[in-house]
């Protein structure tokens, strides 16, 4: 049995992991892969073999070791590798999906899921599809009543975003179809029927007049595009029956977390080493540094050395009753 990503069945922690069932194979932050479980199959890694079988009947989330270092099921002994096996979140299936087209990270995705004003029994229409990455949390977000229409005019992509959604549980929630959406715009049986509109389309402005008969009053569209000359193309074809057009661009800090061993310092110490939680007095060492007996070993946290940069410009408007603005349209960054 496969293991939906519907949030509305049981929570994970009460889940046991089945023969067919997708795992998340955690090592660590970024460095995890999705497997499908069976009972003859391997799993392979750096930590050492792992047997699928030993993985039957856990619970998600369980730790478990390589086959070296397992004295029975679930038992330990000293120097067997481990992993841990999530169930496969839309947070975590981004991080582990084939990537068959660019995809959208979770930073974009939360603001499209937010400002988009989704919530379970929302309608969505979507494109183009790519490798499901949005599609997946747009599903979560509007289940278990609510639907995700995606379209995308390449056949194979569409074909296996559809076998992704199957194998994880979401096919009651998502309908994928081929369609040139910029070219013929969505289906007119959608019309004044979605909730939010996302397009990730080379030329949105082609899909926008479309988007905005789709649209119930009200409705918000999203456009994502990763050039400013896109953004701006866009905007100028929403102004005609939308309001409230607003862009963003999601550049995301992320830290390391990490135990060390730490020396005594104040508060003004401690900021300039970069390190978080300003004001509270804490214990830092340098680099190479000796301990000694001020040293105590804490959790530090430092900005990661490679940060992912710009990935799109994310443009938000609302279906206005009376559009048609005037005047052009200039896109920049408010100060
Ligand atoms: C960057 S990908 C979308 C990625 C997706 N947002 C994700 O998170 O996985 C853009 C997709 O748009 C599709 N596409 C391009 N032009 C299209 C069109 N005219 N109609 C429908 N889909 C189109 C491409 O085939 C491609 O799969």
């Amino acid at each position: 049995m496969m293991v939906p990503l519907d949030p509305c069945n049981k929570p994970t922690s009460q889940r046991r992991i089945t023969e067919g069932d997708t795992v998340v194979v955690y090592e660590r932050h970024d460095s995890m892969r999705a497997v499908t479980v069976s009972a003859a199959g391997v799993l392979q890694n750096r930590f050492g073999v792992f047997r699928h079988a030993d993985w039957l009947g856990r619970h998600f989330g369980s730790k478990v070791f390589s086959s070296g270092g397992v004295g029975g099921k679930g038992g330990r002994k000293a120097g067997g590798g481990f992993v841990h096996l999530l169930a496969p979140t839309p947070l975590l299936w981004t991080l582990v999906l084939s990537h068959r087209t660019q995809i959208l990270y979770i930073a974009d995705i939360s603001l499209v899921v937010a400002y988009l004003e989704l919530v379970p029994g929302c309608v969505v229409l979507e494109s183009g599809t790519g490798s499901g990455s949005l599609t997946t949390s747009l599903a979560r977000a509007v289940a278990p009543h609510g639907r995700v229409y995606t379209f995308d005019f390449h056949d194979q992509r569409a074909d296996s975003a559809r076998e992704d959604f199957e194998k994880n549980g979401l096919s009651s929630l998502i309908t994928v179809a081929v369609r040139d959406i910029q070219g013929e715009g969505f289906p007119d049986e959608y019309s004044g029927a979605a909730d939010g509109v996302f397009l990730d389309l080379p030329q949105p402005w082609l899909a926008i007049p479309s988007a905005g008969t789709m649209l119930r009053q009200d409705g918000v569209l999203c456009s994502f595009s990763p050039c400013i000359e896109q953004v701006q193309r866009a905007c100028e074809t929403m102004r005609s029956c939308f309001t409230d057009i607003r862009t963003f661009e999601i550049l995301l800090r992320t830290y390391e977390v990490h135990e060390g061993a730490l020396k005594s310092a104040t508060a003004n110490e401690a900021s300039s080493e970069g390190s978080s939680l300003p004001g509270k007095k804490r214990k830092i060492r340098s680099a190479g540094e000796a301990l000694d007996s001020t040293q105590t070993s804490s959790v530090i946290a430092r900005p990661c050395s490679t940060a992912r940069g710009h990935t799109g410009y994310l443009t938000f408007a609302r279906k206005s009753v009376h559009g048609s603005q005037t005047g052009a349209t200039e896109v920049c960054p408010t100060s």
